[in-house]
């Protein structure tokens, strides 16, 4: 293994395993597996890049960095010569989130200083400059995501965001740079880590300007980011002979559909909104399930029921809903059981038999998939910009798509049921 990552959630992992193993056009990519949490086996020796996804983005410092250590440790022993931290393309974290703290942890064990930090993912939106973060035309704080369940994101300047989170000086390398080449950002980078600045963060609006970051990193341990900053990362390591540049390795499977949604971001209620005009569809009261009137076993009778027809339940509502029920019942509480509904729904479905499954969230995707007990997951042909086609290994194997709330055009549930199918 050459490249590891870990990944601070679910589709997260799902989308940087899509860059990695898709490569630059006309170049390719590294043989890519995704681990459903840090395995407990060795990983098969032509794995070229391992991508470790945990479920570590809401939760706090001390336990996020305990949990990236020991994926770091485990990706080290297979062999990994570098390491990338992804995290959102929109930073979701909080004042007291842990990007910045994992960030220096990992830093720490690797010896590096003068680390990227770029969350840009342009294909998607996603652009930093001058040190802040847009989504489309729309500054961070002003796109939305200021309105998110768990990390609303109010400041668009993730220099000040991250300053909130480590004590150490924040650096910051600018487009202009970026655009005079990998090596006057290799300079730079080398510059800030001789004034001890452990996170630099990099603008970037374009792919270009991630592939000249990623040369500029070719030889740093570890690199933190959103996916877009992986893009120039298989070539580094193809540039060398370390790597043989290779295609996807699945296409996906037939078998009964599902489809569950928990992310309440504007694309997925977009998604929800025409899915439910010509397939039944179902939405959760989170009254009702607080009050026991709906249960798992109920929504995967629903689903079962329809299979053929392209189900869907969903829980996503509105932010004013989503304010005032998290006012009557706690943030903390009314996750832990909608993640407890979506896990149970999703063990019973794939038990009965659903063989394709789509999940829209990444909290909701992380606990739907560990509750399957997957293991790890071979990475297919992309579905829309950041969400692959994932088709489980071992015994009866399991097509997922594992969509970023944010992620996918307004037709999204119904193309991944194609593509899932591998159609
Ligand atoms: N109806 C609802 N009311 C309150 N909170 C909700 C509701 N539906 C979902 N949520 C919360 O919103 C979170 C969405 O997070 P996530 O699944 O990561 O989506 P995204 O990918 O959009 O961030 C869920 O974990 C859940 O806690
Ligand atoms: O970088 C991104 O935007 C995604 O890969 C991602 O992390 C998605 O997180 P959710 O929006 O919470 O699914």
């Amino acid at each position: 293994m050459l490249l590891g990552v870990i990944a601070d959630d679910f589709t997260g992992a799902s989308d940087v395993a899509n860059t990695i193993s898709k490569g630059l056009p006309g170049q390719g990519g590294l043989r890519t597996v995704q681990y459903l949490d840090t395995p407990s086996f060795g990983a098969p020796t032509d794995v070229e890049a391992g991508v470790i996804a945990l479920k570590s983005r809401s939760i706090a410092p001390p336990e996020a960095i305990r949990q990236s250590l020991e994926a770091l440790e485990w990706l080290l022993r297979q062999g990994c010569r570098q390491i990338l931290f992804k995290y959102c393309s929109t930073f979701d974290s909080t004042p007291q989130g842990n990007i910045g703290p994992v960030a220096k942890a990992l830093a720490q064990r690797l010896g590096s200083k003068g680390v990227v930090a770029c969350p840009a993912f342009p294909d998607t939106g996603r652009r930093v400059y001058q040190g802040h973060l847009f989504v489309g035309d729309r500054l961070l704080n002003e796109s939305g995501l200021e309105n998110h369940p768990l990390n609303p994101m109010t400041d668009a300047d993730i220099r000040r965001w991250l300053a909130l989170q480590t004590k150490e000086p924040v650096g910051h390398i600018g487009l202009d740079t970026v655009r005079a080449g990998a090596s006057r950002i290799a300079e730079r980078l080398a510059a800030a880590a001789s004034r001890g600045e452990t996170l630099v963060i990099v603008d970037a609006i374009a792919n270009d300007d991630l592939v000249a970051i990623g040369k500029a990193a070719a030889g740093s341990p570890l690199i933190t980011g959103g996916s877009g900053v992986a893009i120039g990362l298989p070539g580094n390591f193809i540039a060398q002979g370390l790597a043989g540049a290779h295609d996807r390795g699945v296409e996906g499977i037939s078998g009964p559909e599902a489809i569950l949604a928990g992310s309440c971001s504007a694309a997925t209620r977009e998604q929800i909104a025409l899915h439910k005009t010509r397939h039944p569809s179902r939405a959760i009261e989170v009254n009702d399930v607080i009050t026991g009137k709906v249960t798992a076993g109920d929504l995967a009778a629903f689903l079962i029921e329809n299979t053929g027809r392209a189900p869907l339940v969903y829980s996503s509502s509105t932010p004013e809903k989503v304010t005032s029920i998290q006012q009557k019942y706690g943030r903390d509480r009314v996750a832990g059981m909608l993640d407890e509904l979506f896990a149970e729904t999703a063990r019973r479905l794939v038990d009965s038999g659903i063989r394709r499954l789509v999940v829209a969230g990444g909290e909701t995707s992380g606990a739907v998939v560990s509750a399957l007990d997957l293991k790890a997951v071979a990475i297919g042909p992309e579905i829309d910009p950041g969400v692959p086609v994932l088709v489980s290994t071992g015994k009866d194997p399991v097509a997922l798509a594992l969509k970023s709330g944010n992620f996918g055009a307004p037709d999204f549930f119904v193309k991944a049921l194609e593509r899932l199918a591998g159609r």
